[in-house]
């Protein structure tokens, strides 16, 4: 990683202000303040041992330096917790100052979005990515598939009204929705062609709850979207010359398949319709990016009794609304070892990674955009 050093007007301010803040925390023993100095960078802050040095980084280091930094430099910086320990090197400098530990942050904090749906979709429209907040936005192509985890109300209806909205400008969208609601609905009024509900929102029959035909109907589905994924593939190795290319090269629009509660889909089917609408998923998201097959999946947890996690691996955008604890976060981010810091946003606040672009380091807060009327 090529890291471009940072100075402004304030940077040696905050520099001797991080000094302060670790000076008694991070040490036990005053003397080792010597040991190592504090470098700004755009990415963030480098902490570089000055060898020989008396204490002993790892893991638990880091985590310890970036849990005191992540509170003490609220609200001037947001830091973003990485996955693992970052170590960088620094070229041009003597041997026992030739490393550091990068600690990335970005200055000030994100701003939720505000705006009619239009709005909204205007601003997606020029930038080519989808915002999510002032300074975060999903690119989709680099970045495929989305997954949002919350419990009931924390907003995940909310959150993927928002995208369909936004996709539904872009590209073709699919919706398949057990509980016939908000998307559905939403589907209903953008004019989508495809709205897979259960019987039992069509017919006003009350008797008939999901139950496995439903679940069989969206195989279905998926499967008609899996054959065109392969159709797409065919096209495209016969149109192209190049080795790394998409569908854009055909000059055809992207396919977002949207699921909302996906583990309701599958109460009472049978073990073996559950199985086949997992492979028939697996594939499309395994698949899909060349192809510009996304799904777009919300749930309450992403369990793995749901959700297989070859399914989960290969989502790039994650995101965790509502109460954020150890016991539903490690669905969601298996490598997470420390709690990341979560806004106080109330409705629609949570945490975000974007794997597969490099504009995301690690797991963020989020606050998910209010649509005005
Ligand atoms: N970003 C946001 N800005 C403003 N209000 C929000 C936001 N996100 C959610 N809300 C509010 O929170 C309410 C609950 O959200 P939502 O219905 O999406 O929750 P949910 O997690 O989907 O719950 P359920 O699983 O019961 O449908 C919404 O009706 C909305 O008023």
């Amino acid at each position: 990683m090529i890291l471009s050093s940072h100075k402004d007007s304030d940077s040696n301010d905050i520099l001797s202000y991080i000094k302060s803040v670790i000076m008694y925390t991070l040490f036990s023993d005053a003397e080792q303040n010597a040991e190592y100095t504090i470098e700004q960078m755009d990415e963030g802050f480098i902490f570089i041992p000055i060898y020989p040095i008396t204490y002993v980084i790892d893991e638990a280091f880091y985590n310890k330096l970036f849990t005191i930094l992540n509170l003490a430099l609220t609200p001037m910086y947001t830091l973003i917790r990485p996955l693992t320990m970052q170590v960088i090197t620094l070229d041009g400098k003597e041997p026992s100052r030739s490393r550091g530990l990068l600690i990335p942050a970005r200055k000030g904090k994100p701003q939720r979005l505000k705006g009619t749906l239009s709005e909204l979709v205007t601003q997606s429209k020029e930038k080519g990515d989808i915002p999510i907040m002032d300074i975060i936005s999903w690119n989709y192509v680099r970045s495929p598939h989305a997954l949002i985890t919350g419990v009931s109300g924390s907003g995940k209806s909310y959150a993927l009204k928002y995208i369909f909205k936004v996709c539904s400008n872009i590209g073709e969208t699919i919706a398949i929705d057990p509980k016939g609601s908000d998307l559905a609905r939403l589907a209903k009024q953008s004019g989508t062609k495809d709205i897979v509900i259960p019987p039992f929102v069509n017919s006003g029959d009350g008797q008939n709850g999901i139950g496995g035909k439903y679940l069989q109907e969206v195989v279905a589905v998926l499967k008609q979207v899996e054959s065109e994924m392969y159709a797409r593939q065919s096209r495209l190795y016969q149109a192209t010359n190049r080795v790394s290319t998409d569908y854009r090269e055909l000059g055809i629009k992207p396919v977002f398949v949207f699921i909302d509660e996906l583990a309701a889909l599958m109460t009472g089917a049978s073990k073996q319709v559950k199985q086949d609408f997992q492979e028939t998923l697996t594939r499309l998201v395994v698949l899909g990016r060349e192809a510009g097959i996304y799904l777009v999946l919300a749930m309450q947890s992403a369990r793995a009794e749901y959700l297989p996690t070859i399914v989960r691996d290969s989502i790039s955008l994650r995101v965790q609304l509502g109460r954020i604890n150890s016991e539903n976060t490690r669905f969601l981010f298996p490598e997470l070892s420390e709690m990341p810091m979560v806004p106080i946003g109330g409705k629609g606040s949570g945490i975000l990674s974007i794997a597969g672009d490099p504009r995301y380091a690690g797991i963020e807060p989020v606050l998910t955009p209010t649509i005005l009327d």
